[in-house]
Parts: structure tokens; C-alpha cells; sequence
């Protein structure tokens, strides 16, 4: 392979923004990316996947480089030099690279590898976290949140179907490949900008991960219904929804954050999408206005993201255990407020993109166990794990009300 100095040095820079200023990952990169126009979609892919692999594995490599936070230039460049080193490429003959000790670099992986907090690069409190949470789970489940995730689109059925979008794509060179388990996703065979497509701004796909194409059509929404989304964000899962029910119905979308409404009549324009009222939830009125009146209710409740680490590996350094039990309380919060809406023989999806019992199962439980849960009746549950299934790690329980 042959590295050229301006594309690792606009990867030390994105790594000294996300390490050294906080910044997050896909952030910084976009930033990143904008230095250079003459830039082309492999020197892009070079510096995006570099530095999320470093980000990935900045506990291993590190130690390994022998270098600690806050990060100087030199030690984001030892940083690079592990990497190239451990990815078996030769280092290139450059100033910040003369006297690498190469040799040592790989003896000292194969010293620490035997440690999983060193090899899988997570902190402390997270292994023990996962061991408590996952047992003997863990270790694998751990190794596959590590990978590169891959790319997948969900077709548009409003606008194409899976057949006809893989053989456009194949026009933009873009090649793609089925699974059965999920029908309306398409898996990029290569990484690659869908974005700048045409067939993107028409509206025919989005990026959406596989695990959480299932979980719209876990609640199993009828054109003609009453749905709310309550935790719809930017609205990847409101806009699967609205497209399973035909465009026909209703879909109340809320949030706490109108940023993320307004993202999200933003996409419903381009999917073409109208059958979506957004509401922000700045009070209990909302909910208390819409009591007994839905025939479907989906929280994808906020969560810790573990489940997504392979998306956002920055997330191993961001996130604290404190910040897991606060977002605990707020699920438990949200189950017992916003499940009044539910009407009977209604349906509530409680999902999660976390792979610990303790913010899926056990609240699920809790709730049912409570007052407010008391008519629910629980009917599936089920977790995606990224070692079991290849995608990103979910949860979703479905309960009906009597
Ligand atoms: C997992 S994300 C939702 C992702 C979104 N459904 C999608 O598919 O793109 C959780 C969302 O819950 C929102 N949220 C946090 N606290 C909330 C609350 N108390 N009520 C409603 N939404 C809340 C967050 O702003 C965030 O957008």
C-alpha cells in the first residue's frame, strides 16, 4: 500500500480533534473531508476508515506506541505508525516515522492481546460492565462490535422496490447483496458515498442498518392506522413506518429535541412521505391528549449505544457509567408515561440499540410487573447480537394491551 503524507496528516488532525477536543468522530471527519476537493473517494475512504480504526483501538494502540493523553502531534503520528505497522504494511521512509521500532511494535501486540480490555480497547468499568450484563456473551459480542460495520440501505417502498433499486445501483457502480432475514435491505459489497447518488436524493433508499429495519415491521403497523413514534429522532424508523403503512394513517413523531423533528420533515420530504405529524414533547399535555387513542406505539428508547459501537466507536471514550443508569431511569420514565397512549388491543414496541438486560429485559419486566403495565401482556421478545447476527446489536419486546 502506498500512503501519501497529506492524507495521514489530515488523519492526525481529525484524531487531535476527536481526542484532544472532544469532537465526535463522524463529526470531525466530515470536517476533515472538506480540506481538499481534489480529494477522491479512496483518499476519503483512506483517512474516514483510518480514523475510526484508530479511534477504535486507541487503548491498544497507545500502549503499544507508548503514548498517553492528551495526544502531541508526534504521538498521533506514533499512533498512524502502529497502525500501518499492525495492518502488516511497510512504513513509509518519512521524518515522523525514522527510528519506528517495528520489531517491537508487533511483539508488544501479541503481549497485551491476551488482556481483553487492551485487545478489544474498551475501558475498565466497561468490561466489568459487559461481564456482569452478558457473562461468557461478552467476549465475542465484544470482538464483533470491534469490526467495521457495513453499509445498508433500506428500499423505499413508497417509491421502488429491492429488485429494481440493486439493479440501479449497479448503473452507479455500487454493488449490492440480499439477506433474507431482512427483506427490504440491500448490503453495500463495497463502502461506498451512496449519498451523491441521484437515486438517494429522489428518495428511493436510506442508510439504515439491518437490525433496525426489523424493528418498524416488528410492530406490524396497517395502513389506515393510528401510530405514534415517541422517540422518533431524525425519524429512521418513522419514515420506515410511514412507507409500511402506504402512506395512509397517521404517525405522530415526537421528540424532546425539535432539531431532530425538523431533520426529520426533512427526509419525509425526499421519501415522500406525508402521512407524519411531528410534536415535540415539551410537557405531559401531549401524551395525556393522545391517551387511548393509538392503535400502535414505538419507543426506540435513548439507551446506552452499545449495541451501535461498530457506527460510533468514539462512544467507548464518550460514554460513562453514570450516564447508563441516568438513561435507565429515563426508559423506565418514558415505558410508565407514554404506554397510556396505547388503546386496548393496541401494540407497543419497546427497542433499543443496547445489548444489556438491564436496559432491555429487566424494564420490560419492570414495567409489566408496575400500575401502568398491568393491562399490557407481553408477546415476543428479542435481541440481535452483533457476533450472532452480523449487524448492529438490538433489542425489541412487543406487548400487547388488553
Ligand atoms: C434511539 S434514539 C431514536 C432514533 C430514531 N428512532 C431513529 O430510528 O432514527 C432515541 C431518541 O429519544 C429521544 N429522547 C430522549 N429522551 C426522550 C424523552 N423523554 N421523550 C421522548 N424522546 C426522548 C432522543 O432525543 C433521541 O432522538
Amino acid at each position: 500500500m502506498r500512503f501519501h503524507h497529506n492524507l495521514v496528516q489530515a488523519t492526525v488532525d481529525a484524531l487531535h480533534n476527536i481526542f484532544n477536543d472532544g469532537k465526535y468522530a463522524d463529526q470531525a471527519i466530515q470536517k476533515i473531508l472538506k480540506r481538499d476537493t481534489r480529494w477522491g473517494s479512496r483518499d476519503r475512504g483512506f483517512i474516514a476508515e483510518t480514523t475510526y480504526d484508530i479511534v477504535r483501538y486507541k487503548r491498544l494502540y497507545a500502549s503499544i506506541a507508548n503514548v498517553n493523553e492528551p495526544f502531541k502531534q508526534e504521538d498521533l503520528w506514533r499512533l498512524t505508525s502502529v497502525w500501518i505497522v499492525l495492518k502488516g504494511y511497510d512504513l513509509p521512509a518519512w521524518d515522523e516515522y525514522y527510528n519506528t521500532p517495528v520489531r517491537r511494535i508487533r511483539g508488544k501486540l501479541d503481549e497485551v492481546r491476551k488482556n481483553r480490555k487492551m485487545r478489544e480497547s474498551i475501558p475498565d468499568w466497561m468490561d466489568e460492565m459487559g461481564v456482569k450484563e452478558l457473562g461468557s456473551l461478552w467476549d465475542q459480542e465484544i470482538t464483533a462490535l470491534n469490526k467495521q460495520a457495513s453499509v445498508v440501505l433500506r428500499a423505499n417502498s413508497l417509491k421502488t422496490d429491492v429488485a429494481s433499486l440493486k439493479e440501479k445501483l449497479v448503473g452507479e457502480e455500487v454493488m449490492t447483496t440480499t439477506d433474507e432475514r431482512f427483506p427490504d435491505a440491500l448490503i453495500l459489497n463495497e463502502r461506498a458515498n451512496v449519498f451523491r447518488t441521484k437515486l438517494f436524493t429522489d428518495g428511493l433508499f436510506e442508510v439504515q442498518d439491518a437490525g433496525s429495519q426489523l424493528i418498524a415491521s416488528y410492530l406490524d403497523p396497517k395502513p389506515g392506522e393510528r401510530i405514534m413514534d415517541a422517540c422518533a429522532g431524525a425519524g429512521g424508523k418513522t419514515l420506515h413506518l410511514a412507507a409500511m403503512m402506504e402512506n395512509k394513517g397517521q404517525i405522530i413523531a415526537t421528540d424532546i429535541y425539535q432539531s431532530k423533528l425538523n431533520e426529520l420533515k426533512r427526509r419525509t420530504r425526499r421519501a415522500g412521505v406525508h402521512n407524519i405529524e411531528t410534536r415535540l414533547l415539551e410537557s405531559t399535555k401531549t401524551i395525556k391528549k393522545l391517551a387511548g387513542k393509538m392503535d400502535g406505539l414505538l419507543i426506540d428508547a435513548p439507551c446506552s449505544g452499545l449495541g451501535v459501537l461498530r457506527r460510533n466507536p468514539d462512544a467507548k471514550w464518550k460514554l460513562q457509567p453514570e450516564f447508563i443508569d441516568k438513561i435507565k431511569a429515563t426508559q423506565q420514565e418514558i415505558l410508565q408515561s407514554y404506554s397510556r397512549v396505547v388503546k386496548s388491543g393496541g401494540t407497543m414496541v419497546y427497542a433499543t440499540c443496547s445489548i444489556f438486560p438491564s436496559e432491555n429485559e429487566v424494564q420490560v419486566d419492570t414495567f409489566l410487573k408496575s400500575e401502568a403495565g398491568a393491562d399490557f401482556e407481553l408477546e415476543d421478545s428479542q435481541t440481535l447480537y452483533a457476533h450472532r447476527d452480523g449487524f448492529d446489536g438490538f433489542f425489541m419486546a412487543r406487548m400487547k394491551k388488553k
